[in-house]
């Protein structure tokens, strides 16, 4: 080789170690920049997390989209570039997306509802029955309270079988103003005579704060139903009062937005609140509702709250009630309901999804076979 090759081999060398190591002290420079971006979207951060703190005390919205637009509008005006305007309000707006998400989680932990506050679960104490304690509760009984008769045969089932917590409509949200609307205090009386006879608890819905008062007598557990989930005034006239409430997730409702409901209650005082995911509307007609089992271990994960699963409103048919409740004790359910009738042909309500005693006591045997004790 001769020696002006030599030289221009070694020239080029010298170029590539210098390229070399101009790259690594520009990247030397970004990983600066970057601790230095980073140490202030920390700051940033801290900054809106005060922000989402003074709104909440405030009852303001987290979201704001004017001020939103007013920041974006003077960073575009101020934009040095090389980035364009419409860069620099992307990166921008995913800044503020992200600080939101921050505001609503230090939010959410917050709730009383959450696990986050609250570590341990509540139990919640209806009689002898501890829910959420870790064995299996059962509630059971007919839809409707439709007379002492029909009522007494589940309630004589229920004690046959060592169980404690009858359910039993006396004040019925349906749908059509034709359809029985139940028998109301008449109703209460019954159960709570019934209950009586063969030392049970009750538990029964009520579908306006003006009858909670007159109700207490007759209930142990008031059921805030489906429809009445964002019943404001209902969930906190329930939060006056000194009895233990199930909750039933709206047909609609978002996980979160059953939380915000249990909220209320909580908020307004009581703290045992029994969380009832019973089916959601999607379009799947196969069955009358879709039980969400996934909300199952979402609310035993984000709050401290039991959980309970009414089979029957999920499915609203009678084949698959084994199934399902499996599948919500497997899931990690505190609590199952069942709507149990004498005669479910010649029910006043639901006649298609009730099962009868003996079926009744065949699903019990299944669930006792594979998860060992109820109460
Ligand atoms: O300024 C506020 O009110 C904030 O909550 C802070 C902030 C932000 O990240 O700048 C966050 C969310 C709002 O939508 C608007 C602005």
């Amino acid at each position: 080789m001769g020696t002006e090759r030599v030289g221009e081999l070694a020239s080029r060398e010298t170029e590539e170690q210098t390229a070399e190591r101009t790259l690594q002290a520009l990247r030397k420079e970004l990983d600066e920049i970057n601790a230095e971006i980073l140490r202030w979207l920390s700051r940033r951060a801290e900054v809106v997390l005060e922000i989402g703190r003074l709104k909440l005390r405030q009852g303001i919205n987290r979201f704001d989209p004017v001020r939103e637009k007013e920041m974006l509008d003077r960073l575009a005006a101020m934009n040095p570039g090389p980035f364009d305007d419409t860069t620099i309000r992307h990166i921008f707006k995913t800044i503020f997306a992200a600080s939101l998400q921050l505001q609503k989680k230090e939010e959410e932990a917050s709730l009383l509802v959450s696990r986050k506050r609250h570590p341990e679960d509540t139990v919640v104490e209806v009689g002898p029955v501890r829910i959420g304690a870790g064995v299996p509760a059962v509630v059971a009984g007919p839809c409707s309270v439709e007379s002492y008769e029909q009522t007494r045969a589940v309630a004589e089932a229920l004690r046959e079988e060592g169980l404690t917590l009858l359910r039993g409509g006396a004040f019925k949200p349906r749908t059509s103003p034709y359809d029985f609307q139940g028998l109301g205090f008449d109703g209460l009386k019954i159960l709570r005579e019934v209950a009586d006879e063969f030392g049970l608890k009750v538990v029964s819905e009520i579908l306006a704060p003006e009858d909670l008062e007159m109700a207490l007598p007759y209930i142990d557990v008031v059921q805030i139903g489906a429809r009445n989930m964002q019943n404001f005034a209902l969930l906190k006239a329930a939060g006056h009062i000194d009895r233990p409430v199930l909750l039933k997730r709206g047909l609609s409702a978002t996980i979160e937005e059953f939380k915000y409901a249990a909220e209320y209650i909580l908020a307004h005082g009581n703290p045992n609140v029994i969380l009832c995911e019973r089916g959601i509307r999607t379009f799947e007609r196969a069955t009358r509702n879709t039980l969400d089992i996934s909300a199952v271990p979402i609310l035993k994960a984000e709050t401290h709250l039991p959980v309970c699963v009414d089979v029957t409103h999920a499915a609203g048919r009678r084949d698959i009630l084994l199934p399902l409740a499996k599948a919500a004790l497997a899931a990690g359910a505190d609590a199952l309901m069942i709507e149990v009738h004498p005669q479910p042909e010649v029910a006043l309500s639901d006649a298609q999804q009730q099962v009868n005693i003996p079926e009744f006591r065949a699903w019990l045997g299944e669930i006792r076979r594979m998860f060992g004790a109820v109460v």
